[in-house]
């Protein structure tokens, strides 16, 4: 595996915040308003409460429709909000669920537009696309458009893009939809690898079975985020605290959410693969 360039990008003491959270949401509120007569808006967050710091890696998760999304949405800095605060450290990357690529493009040219929007010299993009085409294994579809790519292919493009440039907070929402195994394991390598390089990640999951890969886990229910240190047995029973609150309820439900999706998905094979 290729090791990840070193793009020199290290943290000015402007970008620094008073402590290591490289995102940080409090009593973060938001309703979608409804814009049809007759139609009810739909209350989403009511005071979600979260931190991300450099080097950790954070899992979201919680059932369909209470706001994953929406929340990761506002943290990238795409979603406005009602109410609330949130602070962030040094440059964002976000993968969104769909994909946001321009179908037209290839690989390479898709590597070369964002690499360029991110304001990267030539050889940071030949070096980044090397790495990332190496580490999740789609160098001989690097001549192809996008459109003509599979599902698992396309996402691993998607994913691409939201790291190329090395961002100090990287947010993905359900990065790994549509990946074979191997591709879901090399998923992991570069989580690991992106975490020792000081990256904080946030990952919306509905794995359960992937829980113990996070260092924390916040479970969105009712508009609220409810934390949980992974490994911390206490953390599923102690008091809400100003700057989180503890998770008061099992985890049963997200056993049951979408349990077994992207464990061993077997992704669209292309002709040439
Ligand atoms: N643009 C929008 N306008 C109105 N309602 C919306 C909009 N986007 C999302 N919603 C609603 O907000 C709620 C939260 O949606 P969101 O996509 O954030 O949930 P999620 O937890 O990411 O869901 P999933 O697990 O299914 O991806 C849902 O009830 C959804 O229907």
């Amino acid at each position: 595996m290729k090791e990840a360039p070193d793009q020199g990008r290290g943290v000015s003491d402007t970008e620094k915040l008073r402590d290591d959270a490289v995102v940080r949401a409090s009593g973060v509120e938001k309703t979608y308003d409804s814009v049809l007569p007759f139609t009810r808006s739909v209350e989403v967050l009511d005071g979600a409460t979260l931190r991300v710091e450099r080097g950790q890696v954070v899992g979201i998760m919680g059932e369909n429709g209470s706001g994953k999304s929406t929340l990761m949405g506002i943290l990238a800095g795409v979603l406005t909000h009602d109410a609330g605060e949130v602070d962030r450290a040094g440059s964002v990357g976000w993968c969104p669920q769909e994909p946001r690529l321009y179908d037209r493009l290839t690989v390479d040219e898709t590597f070369e537009l964002f690499g360029t929007a991110y304001g990267m010299t030539d050889n940071e993009i030949a070096e980044a696309r090397e790495w990332l085409t190496d580490v999740l294994d789609f160098e001989r579809f690097r001549d192809r458009q996008v459109r003509h790519l599979s599902g698992g292919n396309r996402q691993k493009v998607n994913l691409s893009v939201a790291l190329m440039h090395e961002p100090d907070l990287l947010l993905l929402d359900e990065p790994y939809t549509g990946f074979d195994w191997e591709t879901f394991l090399a998923f992991w390598d570069l989580t690991e690898e992106l975490r020792a390089r000081g990256v904080g990640v946030a990952i919306i999951s509905h794995i359960i079975n992937e829980r113990d890969r996070f260092d924390v886990v916040y479970e969105l229910h009712d508009g609220h985020l409810h934390r949980q240190e992974i490994g911390d047995d206490k953390g599923l029973d102690s008091e809400p605290t100003e700057d989180d609150v503890a998770c008061k309820r099992t985890a049963s439900f997200v056993d049951g959410a979408g349990a077994g999706g992207g464990q061993r998905a077997t992704s669209g094979q292309e002709a040439g693969e």
